[in-house]
């Protein structure tokens, strides 16, 4: 684990390397609901020109569904694992693969809404997840979060409570982001490249971990305490003018490992 103090800002490899992306904290703001983020023009054609550079070497790995995501980026779609990577969609425009028959929590979300009685949380239902968003009310974190703990034991299958960034989320074991990127890494378009990970949450860790384990480059973003990644950006605005700076030289063709904000080798 490292602290902030030995984080250092990341270098980016010019020759084959691969790009994953982690959506909320990391290329978006945090916004009230999960509905109020905004995606922006510059956003989208930064992607799709990341994307066109690596050969579609690039996938976005969230805890949202794939739809969702979809959504928000009209007309953008690009590879992605949705849900924690219960969900992948392996090609741009191919089908999205979905892990096996979730368990039916939607019983729990309505006893859980019932419990807490207030009109400020919002229950994100996911599928097989459900998410406990308290950013509107974070005195109540704590009981959602006893909550979601005690349903673990009435669960058909492992389930596991995992802290979101204000809220909390309940998801089966193999909702992991590790084994996400991993998919991806096994596919001829990203086999050989060097993976590259951004992210921001407790979740992405575990993808820090397995990218790490690949020598790839780990970079957390505004890090609150010890982190797996090796690297650091301060917020959202440096990690989508770190990711500017990397597609501009990829423009420029540069060569060799370089200090994409200053231009310096290191
Ligand atoms: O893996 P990510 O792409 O980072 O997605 C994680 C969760 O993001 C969303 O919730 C978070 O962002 C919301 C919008 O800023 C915010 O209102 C909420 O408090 C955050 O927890 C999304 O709604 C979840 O489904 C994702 O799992």
């Amino acid at each position: 684990m490292s602290t902030l103090s030995n984080l250092t800002e990341p270098n980016v490899p010019q020759d084959a390397w691969c790009l994953f992306l982690d959506i909320d904290g990391t290329l978006l703001e945090h916004a009230a609901h999960p509905d109020a983020v905004v995606v922006g023009d510059e956003l989208r054609t930064l992607l799709a020109g990341l994307e066109l550079q690596l050969d579609g070497a690039l996938a976005f790995i969230t805890g949202r569904s794939i739809a969702a995501v979809d959504h928000l980026f009209q007309p953008l779609r690009l590879r992605a694992a949705g849900l924690y990577g219960l969900e992948h969609r392996l090609t741009r425009d191919g089908p999205v693969e979905a892990a096996g028959e979730p368990a039916d929590i939607a019983a729990l979300a309505e006893e859980i809404e019932a419990e807490l009685g207030s009109a400020d949380v919002y229950i994100e239902r996911k599928g097989p997840i459900l998410a406990i968003h308290t950013r509107a009310a974070p005195q109540l974190l704590q009981r959602a979060t006893q909550l979601v703990e005690q349903a673990l034991g009435r669960l058909p299958v492992g389930y596991r409570v995992l802290a979101g960034n204000a809220g909390v989320e309940l998801m089966p074991l193999e909702a992991a982001k590790g084994a996400a990127i991993r998919r991806f890494l096994d596919l001829p378009a990203f086999a050989a490249r060097r993976p590259v990970f951004l992210g921001d949450d407790t979740s992405d860790e575990n993808g820090f971990e397995a990218v790490n384990e690949m020598d790839g480059i780990s970079i957390r973003i505004k890090p609150s305490g010890p982190t797996a990644a090796r690297h650091v950006l301060a917020g959202v605005g440096e990690a989508l003018a770190w990711l500017a700076a990397v597609s501009q030289r990829n423009l420029d063709g540069s060569t060799g490992l370089v200090h994409p904000l200053n231009g310096r080798s290191r």
